[in-house]
């Protein structure tokens, strides 16, 4: 028997429209922009017109209000953020939500960086511990919190935008991952579209609206920031391939980003249902499921006695790619009594719900 994926990590190859990616990437060569033969140091922030491009897709989609002189194009989020860290100001304490994004959490403390993670209530990071540990600069994910789904409402948003202002060398990284994917009510506008104190550095990528392979994700930078980035532009390079960089333009441009979109959240959202339906068929009451309004992946608590591990180990032998919420702890997160689970669906083809569902049960149960 083949795997069956519930990871939350892998895109699903067989919706993404190749054909016309590849279409916009013929116009680029075609077109044999001068970018594609030059040192790519003449623009560290990626090229202009396609940060025209992705500044319109955001101010349309995401309400982000930026100029594409704000904008910095880059080969994954983690470059950007290691860029980004070079512009704050020296000794900033930064803050994680816990459970989070450890990727980001190893990559600051390899730099070093004063990093602490701070708990999450029901509106996401919690302001009386951010009070308490008092850092300077916060990395959220406010849309889809990320790994628990939860969304941050307007109150706990201003709540935040407020903070930032009290203090010159505040500022708050809004990493707006899943943002694309909603599926009951409509995504709630970004932080950095209602920043009026130039205090939000506002990140995304193309990772799962298109594919993790392309490496394509940007950030929007406040003035100031951009300033101290344009001092050290002399020897930054981009880090982000030139024909994706003008593929990807030709394929917003011409309107097949925001088709594709369109369709993936019909697939998705589809898929979502038809998993919970099973889970809850299969599973009854010895599931809880959380987060799942959004994104392409929800976290599940299993009301059973077996470990973790256990679990894991028994996936394994069904061929089952599963991860629990334990990759997402960054220092102390306090594991529930009952294990959680991340269940990703971007992988997941509707004919294989059923028996991913039955492996997921036998892994569990132990049975
Ligand atoms: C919170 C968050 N912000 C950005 C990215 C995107 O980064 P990039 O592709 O480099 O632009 C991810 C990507 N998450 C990965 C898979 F979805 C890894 C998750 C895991 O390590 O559990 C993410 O979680």
């Amino acid at each position: 028997k083949d795997w069956i994926s519930f990871s939350h990590m892998s895109a699903d190859r067989s919706v993404f429209p190749f054909d016309s990616w590849l279409n916009c990437e013929h116009k680029a060569l075609k077109s044999k922009r001068t970018e594609l033969n030059d040192d790519s140091s003449r623009y560290p922030q990626g090229i202009y017109s396609v940060r025209c491009t992705i500044s319109r897709l955001l101010s349309i989609t995401r309400g982000v209000k930026c100029y594409p002189e704000q904008i910095v194009i880059g080969g994954g989020t983690q470059i950007l953020i290691q860029i980004l860290c070079h512009l704050f100001p020296e000794g900033s304490k930064y803050a994680m939500e816990e459970p989070g994004y450890s990727r980001i959490y190893q990559l600051l403390k390899l730099q070093h960086a004063d990093i602490t993670s701070i708990e999450l209530d029901h509106k996401g990071i919690a302001m009386s511990e951010i009070i308490k540990q008092d850092p300077n600069i916060l990395y959220i994910t406010p849309s889809h919190q990320f790994p628990t789904g939860i969304v941050m409402p307007i109150s706990r948003r201003i709540q935040l935008l407020n903070w930032s202002s009290q203090a010159k060398n505040r500022y708050i990284i809004e990493d707006d991952y899943d943002s694309e994917f909603k599926y009951q009510s409509d995504a709630i506008p970004s932080i950095q579209g209602l920043d009026t104190f130039d205090k939000v550095i506002y990140m995304g990528t193309f990772s799962k609206s298109l594919l993790p392979g392309l490496r394509i994700s940007y950030m929007v930078l406040p003035q100031h920031l951009l300033q101290s980035f344009r001092e050290s532009e002399g020897f930054l390079m981009q880090t982000c391939n030139v024909l994706a960089q003008l593929t990807l333009q030709e394929f917003i441009d011409s309107g097949e980003y925001q088709k594709h979109i369109k369709r993936m959240k019909q697939i998705y959202s589809e898929r979502q249902t038809r998993l919970i339906k099973e889970l809850d068929r299969r599973f009854g009451k010895n599931i809880a499921i959380h987060g799942a309004n959004a994104g392409l992946h929800f976290m599940c608590t299993f009301k059973t006695e077996r470990s973790i591990e256990d679990i894991l180990n028994q996936a394994e032998q069904e061929k089952l790619e599963l991860y629990s919420i334990k990759r997402c702890c960054l220092t102390h997160y306090r594991l529930s009594k009952n294990p959680v689970f991340i269940l990703g669906f971007a992988n997941l083809p509707l004919e294989r719900i059923e028996e991913g569902v039955d492996r997921l049960y036998r892994s569990v149960f132990g049975y």
